[in-house]
């Protein structure tokens, strides 16, 4: 594919069930018509293929499942696929990785992301979520250059850190997935202030495919967005499962952060995020 600085960009809202097969089919379906439609980037939510592969009675390794028929459609049309996430298999280990993966227009994996924070969480219905009994935590901050521009990766709770997302800007990413199935009960609080917060903060999109409605844990929250860097949703999904089309413009992020400087005019000395710098200053007070 040729550099494209701007490029129309498709984010799926799904509510996958417990049924792999059924949901293979119906991604295929969305994937072609994306496509079809001119999207050259597709992006899914978070645990696309089966929803119950938060536990470990399914996971696939690479070169499973999903992964050849993402491969296969992106190779065969021509896109760029965001598979969300899946479970990925460890070997010899009960627990897996949340794990998402980027396909190129050959069908090629150009990037590979492991959920880094595990939902860890008790939320406000009192309903405890303990998602690292399952999955074990990716240790990697990833950006890809493809020439869709520079993409980084997170997934759904990791929105909630913005360390992760600064380091992903400071390391290039003009873009950042955020692939999730967010909880009704926080999302509805949390969900767009925080997508917009990150763009805001970072001056990068927020491309933010979501699980819709009961799934077989929780109520999922949807409302998938796409967060512009002055921080403008430009696309909001409605209920139920759904394509949205967004515009990105790589030149129009470009002048935002040449206006707003964020990223340079940070007094990182002042503020080092190290647990050293933090027992420093807690000393200098002689506390
Ligand atoms: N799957 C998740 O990481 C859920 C995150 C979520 O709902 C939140 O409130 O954070």
């Amino acid at each position: 594919m040729v550099p494209c600085r701007q490029y129309k960009i498709a984010i799926v809202q799904l509510q996958t069930s417990c049924q792999l097969k059924d949901n293979l089919v119906k991604i295929e379906k969305f994937i072609r018509v994306a496509a079809q439609e001119g999207a050259k980037l597709i992006a899914f939510p978070e645990v696309m293929n089966i929803i119950d592969s938060h536990t470990p009675s399914y996971s696939e390794s690479d070169g499973g499942e999903t992964f050849r028929l993402l491969s296969r459609l992106a190779k065969t049309l021509g896109v760029y696929i965001h598979g969300g996430s899946w479970s990925e298999t460890i070997p010899a280990s009960k627990k897996h990785y949340n794990t998402s993966y980027l396909f190129d227009d050959k069908g090629i994996v150009v990037g590979k992301y492991r959920k880094i924070h595990t939902f860890d969480i008790t939320d406000p219905s009192g309903q405890i979520y303990r998602e690292s009994d399952t999955v074990t935590s990716g240790q990697e901050v990833v950006v890809v250059e493809t020439p869709l521009g520079k993409l980084g990766f997170a997934i759904c709770y990791d929105l909630r850190f913005p360390e992760l997302h600064r380091l992903l800007a400071l390391k290039g990413a003009e873009i950042i997935f955020n692939p999730s199935d967010f909880n009704l009960m926080t999302g509805k609080d949390h969900w767009e202030v925080l997508l917009r917060a990150r763009a805001i903060e970072n001056g990068v999109y927020m491309i933010a495919a979501d699980q819709y409605g009961q799934n077989a844990k929780m109520l999922a929250y949807g409302n998938s967005l796409v967060v512009n860097p002055w921080g403008t949703v430009i696309a909001r999904a409605g209920d139920g499962e759904q394509i949205l089309y967004a515009d990105i413009d790589l030149d129009g992020l470009a002048e935002i952060r040449n206006r707003m400087q964020t990223l340079e005019n940070r007094q990182s000395e002042v503020y080092r995020l190290s647990e050293n710098a933090q027992n420093v200053a807690r000393n200098t007070d002689g506390k």
